[in-house]
Parts: structure tokens; sequence; C-alpha cells
């Protein structure tokens, strides 16, 4: 087959644009991303090797080999792993699979500087190589196949595939370096990068060949190494390759279980995000080895969902190496190496929350990864008690964030329950009229905003026999909680009973369908009127969350709270009181409802009609306003 020339993904095209304009400070990063492209293809192949042995019989000593030719300007990064056919070739080296990548590309604003930045966090891995290199060739031949290949590209918008002879097993990236980078032609200079970037690689990366080749490293697995013999520089570099990351680690823990079962962990907690967080498959990325083979970072049930975040590997010593991916889901050995995970990095996180002196540095673990740990107290009923020592909250009562047991022990006497109301954003809920009379009495009140909320609390119902209650359903029980300061209202502030009696009369009769009861609020101070759910029924955020994602079909009623010390409301009361339902008091019932839907973020039924009235009503306020 003759040569092919063929075009980059266009995002690939713009991030070598980037990548070759930008003045990167640190170039030398390029040769970590291939070493470590290096040994993922060395692991792959080690892998495949387990069950079809004739793949690495040829060359069986998996190695990276550096090489340099001053003449030429060429450094090369060989390895003797899992290679690549043209497919591969194609499908690899000219596009970015890499699941974020479009949430990436969006935020790249083509201004070099800061987008050099961006790129720092999330790495360009094999297209590094174009910051120190105007041409690229690739030679690659895939185990078990006899063809080889070339590729090549200067790195300007297309590339070529052609077949090659010769090529030995593995891949071979040859750099032909730009003028200017002829120090990574030096041995002293590639040993100084490798000893930075990339000691804890477990396969020899040597430099030259043959008798001459020198060792640039240690080749021993990072996690096999005593923990006092790691720097937290080795740590950091491990976990951006294993956990394909470019912050710092916000915890590292690093543990060999023995006994029963034994196996080592390296696992680390993430700084940030990492961008596929919430993907609906709610995959782990930890890597599996079994006596340092790698097998898998697919191990489902390794790692459950609720720590996906988490990064690194568990080498088990037990677990038989010729296990396929599909049976070690069924194998108990992993459901106890898991079990060993879970404890352990609950305890560790757990020691980090109780820790007065980390609080801030808790927090950031809270913001990025609270919402998924949630999913543990539902789904992981035998740690409840550990995970919900995690939770933070962020309240009516408090500037930061708060415990559980900060929350229970500044309950007001006679408080009997933990309230918390649930919405899409903490300033909407901090408007909300329905916490009005809570924090009017110094009651606190749990702000929550993650979807997930809404399936916890039902499920863990209560803490330390205080039940999660919402103040958005059912009675707010308000006049049972004692405020020490609460001011005395004046009693002619409210109208009498009876006449409230016929304003709730005059109410119902109108609004009729459209509620489900109109009641005497006990919650509001400031607003005229509220919404909320009975006692029995679906919480209101509930219902539209589940509307949005098409689960649900159909509306409850609601109750129409009115706040009898409210001038409006005083206003309607004596309205009721001598005329009964009158047109006017009609109008402004409705109006009050849609007021009360517009607040909580539902949608009025017919706005044709509720413009109408309020225009009917502007006007009879501006004609009396304007005559008074
Ligand atoms: N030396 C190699 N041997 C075999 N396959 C390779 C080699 N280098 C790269 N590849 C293939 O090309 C793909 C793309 O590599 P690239 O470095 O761009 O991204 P990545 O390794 O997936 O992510 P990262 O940015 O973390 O390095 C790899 O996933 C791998 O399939």
């Amino acid at each position: 087959m003759s040569e092919e020339r063929l075009s980059f993904q266009a995002e690939v095209s713009r991030l070598l644009d980037i990548v070759a304009h930008s003045l990167y400070s640190e170039k030398e990063v390029f040769l970590r991303e291939l070493i470590s492209n290096a040994s993922d293809a060395c692991d792959r192949l080690r892998y495949a090797a387990l069950t079809q042995p004739e793949l690495s019989a040829e060359d069986p000593d998996l190695k990276i080999r550096l090489t340099t030719d001053a003449e030429a300007k060429t450094l090369t990064v060989a390895d003797n792993g899992v290679g690549m056919n043209r497919e591969d070739l194609i499908e690899n080296l000219g596009t970015i699979a890499r699941s974020g990548t479009a949430a990436f590309m969006n935020k790249l604003t083509g201004d070099a500087k800061k987008d050099v930045g961006l790129i720092g966090q999330f790495g360009v891995g094999f297209y590094s190589a174009f910051m120190v290199s105007d041409k690229v060739v690739v030679l690659t031949r895939k185990a078990g196949e006899s063809q080889g290949w070339r590729w090549e590209s200067d790195g300007r918008g297309d590339f070529t595939v052609s077949e090659a002879a010769d090529v030995p097993r593995g891949t071979r990236v040859e750099m032909h370096l730009k003028a200017d980078e002829g120090e990574f032609l030096e041995e002293s200079r590639l040993r100084r990068i490798v000893q930075k970037y990339s000691d804890h690689i477990a396969l020899p990366i040597v430099y030259g060949e043959g008798e001459e080749a020198q060792s640039l490293n240690k080749a021993s697995a990072l996690w096999t190494r005593s923990r006092n013999e790691i720097t937290p520089e080795q740590y950091k570099e491990f976990y951006h390759h294993v956990g394909h990351a470019f912050d710092e680690p916000w915890l590292t823990m690093h543990w060999r279980a023995e006994g029963k079962i034994e196996y080592t962990s390296l696992l680390f907690v993430p700084a940030t995000k990492p961008f596929d967080l919430f993907n609906p498959d709610r995959r782990h990325r930890v890597k599996l080895y079994v006596r340092r083979v790698f097998i898998t970072d697919e191990a489902e049930g390794l790692v459950p969902p609720y720590l996906r975040f988490l990064r690194g590997v568990v080498d088990s010593e037990d677990l038989p190496l010729n296990v396929s991916r599909e049976m070690l889901q069924h194998n108990p050995m992993l459901a106890k190496i898991r079990s060993g995970i879970v404890r352990r990095v609950l305890g560790d996180l757990v020691k980090k929350a109780d820790d007065a002196e980390q609080a801030e540095a808790y927090a950031t673990f809270w913001e990025n990864f609270g919402a998924v740990l949630k999913e543990g107290l539902y789904e992981d009923y035998e740690h409840r008690e550990q995970i919900t020592k995690l939770l933070r909250f962020r309240t009516t009562g408090a500037e930061g964030l708060v415990s559980l047991d900060d929350y229970v022990g500044r309950m007001k006497e006679g408080q009997d329950a933990i309230f918390y109301i649930t919405g899409d954003d903490i300033d909407t809920l901090r408007r909300s009229p329905q916490i009005e009379g809570f924090k009017a009495r110094g009651v606190e009140v749990l702000l929550l905003t993650d979807p997930v909320d809404e399936f916890w609390i039902p499920s863990v119902a209560e803490y330390k026999d205080k039940k999660f209650k919402s103040v958005t359903r059912g009675g707010a029980d308000l006049s049972r909680i004692k405020a020490a300061d609460e001011p005395e209202k004046p009693a002619e502030d409210k109208p009498a009973e009876n006449d409230l009696g016929s304003l709730v009369a005059a109410l119902k009769l109108t609004l009729a369908d459209a509620v489900k009861d109109v009641r005497i609020s006990e919650r509001l101070t400031d607003s005229p009127v509220c919404l909320v759910a009975d006692e029995g029924d679906m919480d209101m955020h509930l219902e539209r969350l589940l509307k949005q994602h098409r689960q649900l079909d159909t509306s409850a009623q609601r109750i129409l709270e009115v706040n009898p010390t409210h001038p409006l409301i005083r206003r309607l009361t004596d309205l009721a009181a001598k005329d009964g339902v009158s047109d006017g008091l009609e109008d402004v019932a409705w109006l009050l409802l849609d007021q009360a839907r517009i607040v909580e973020g539902e949608q009025i039924p017919d706005p044709a009609a509720f413009s109408r009235r309020l225009a009917v009503m502007l006007e009879k306020g501006l004609l009396t306003g304007l005559a008074a």
C-alpha cells in the first residue's frame, strides 16, 4: 500500500497549534508523556500475553529505550509493548478520544498564554512531542501481526501513514528536534528528566543500545517500595501517570494489607474534579494489578461507584493471574479487597474531616466530591455511619460548612427535627419564603443543592434520633420551638381568628382545585404567601427534578400558606370578613397563588390571565394611589 495522507481531527489541529506556538516553560514534560505511553503499551502487552504467550515470546523482556543521533538531531523513545496497526495509528494519533476533551476544548480561549496554563492541567499526551520537534516519525508493529507501519507528521494539519518493512514489535517515536532543542540529545539531561518524572515506572528505562546501554531508573513499581523511600514528588509524578491527572494529589494513601488477603494499595484523592466525574457510567479508574502485572482499569466491584474519584493502583497477591476481566466481578477475593479499601479510605477521610486545623482543606475535598460521596449513604448501608461523619452542609446558621454534629449541637429548645430545604442553588434557597420563620427564630436550616440530596435524605431519614424534615413540606411546627430572643408580635398585628377563618374559606372557594388546601402560615414573616407540599406528598423540588428528567408527568396539589401579619393579607382579611368572595378578592387570590408559584420556580399555568389581573390591580393601585 502506498502512502496515505490524512488530516488531523479539528481539535488536534487546534491543540498542535497551541503546542507549537506557545512558550511552554516545561518543555521537558514531553518525555514524561512518551514514557508514560510506552509503559502503558508494555502493561497491555503483558496482560494480553497471559492468555496468548506467543504475543511476547520473540522478545519477552519488556523495556523502554531512549536513543539519540547527534548528527541527525533525533531523539527516539522505543518500547517493545503492544504496538499499533494502521487503524490504531489513525484512531490514536489523529484524534483525541479521551473523555472530557470536548469540555476542555470549549475552555480554550485562543489566547496562547492562558491556554498553555490549561494544557498544563490537561496534558497533551503524544502530541507534546511537537513542542520540541519539527517532525515526528512513528514506526510501529502490533503484537501478533506481521505488518509494520510508519506514521509521519510535521504537526501542521496532516499526517501520513504507510507500510514499513522490518519493524520490530512495539513502537518507536523518533523526534526530529527543533534547531534550539539540542539539550535533549544529552544523556545527562535525559537522565535528570527521567529521574524527575518517570522514576516510578516499573519497567527498565535505558539509554543507548547493546552493551553500552545505561539504566536511567530504578525499574521497580513505586507501590512496592516502602513509604519512607518515596518522596512527595515521586508520589505526585506517579499520580500524574496512573491517574492521567495534572493536579496535586489532595490525599495520598499507601498501605499494604497482610493476613488472610494480601494486597498493596496506592490510592490518591485528586485536588480537583476530574472531567468525567458525573458520567452516567459512574466508573472508577483504579488500576488492578496481580503480582505486578497490570490486569485492568475496569475491574467492576474493586471500588464502589461513590468512591469513583479515587485514582491509583491496587496490586493483589492472591488473585489468579489468568483471571479474566469478566470473571473478576464474581471473585469473592475482589469483594474482600473492596471492603478493605472502603474501610481504609473512609477512615482516612474521617480523620481529615475531624481535624479542625484542616477544615479549609477538607472543604475543598467536600466541594469536589461531596455530591459523589453522598451516593454511598443509600448504596452502602454498612458504611453509612462513617459516610455520615463526612457530610458537610451549607446552612442558614453559618458562613462555612457545617457537620451534622455541629447542627445537632446548636438545635433550639423544643426543636426535634433537622430542618432542610432542597433547591437548585444556594442563593435562591437563602431567599426562600419557607425559611423566613425559621430564620426569625434562629432555627438553622440545611440548604441542599445536590440532586442526590433528594435520594439520600429519605433513605437515611434521621440522625441521632432527630428526623430530617423538609421546610417545604407539612406543618412548620415552629410554635413549639422556643426562641429566646423572639420579639412578641403586637396583638393588633394579627387579625382576629374569626376573620382569618373567613379569608381562608374565601380563598379555598376561589382557588378550588388549584390548591389542596389554604392555611394560616407559621413559617412566613416577610412574604405574604408561599406554597408547601402536604405531609405525605412529594417535595416540590424533587417533583420538578423528576419532571426535568421525564421520570414523572403528574403534579401533586400544593398547599397555599398565607402570612396573617402581612399588610396585604390583613387588608384581604378585612375584605373577606366584610364581603366574603368578591371580584376584587378573587383576582388577588389568583395573583397570590401565581406569585407563590413564581417564587417557587414553578410554571404559571395561565400567564395571560396572570398578566391581565396584574394590569387591573396595578391600575387600581395607581388610581387610588394618585387620588390619595
Ligand atoms: N507507545 C505506544 N504504544 C502503543 N500505543 C500508543 C503508544 N503511544 C500512544 N499510543 C496510543 O495512542 C493513544 C493516544 O495517546 P496520547 O498520549 O495522546 O493519549 P493518552 O495516553 O490516552 O492520554 P494521556 O494524555 O494521559 O497520555 C493512547 O491511548 C494509545 O492507545
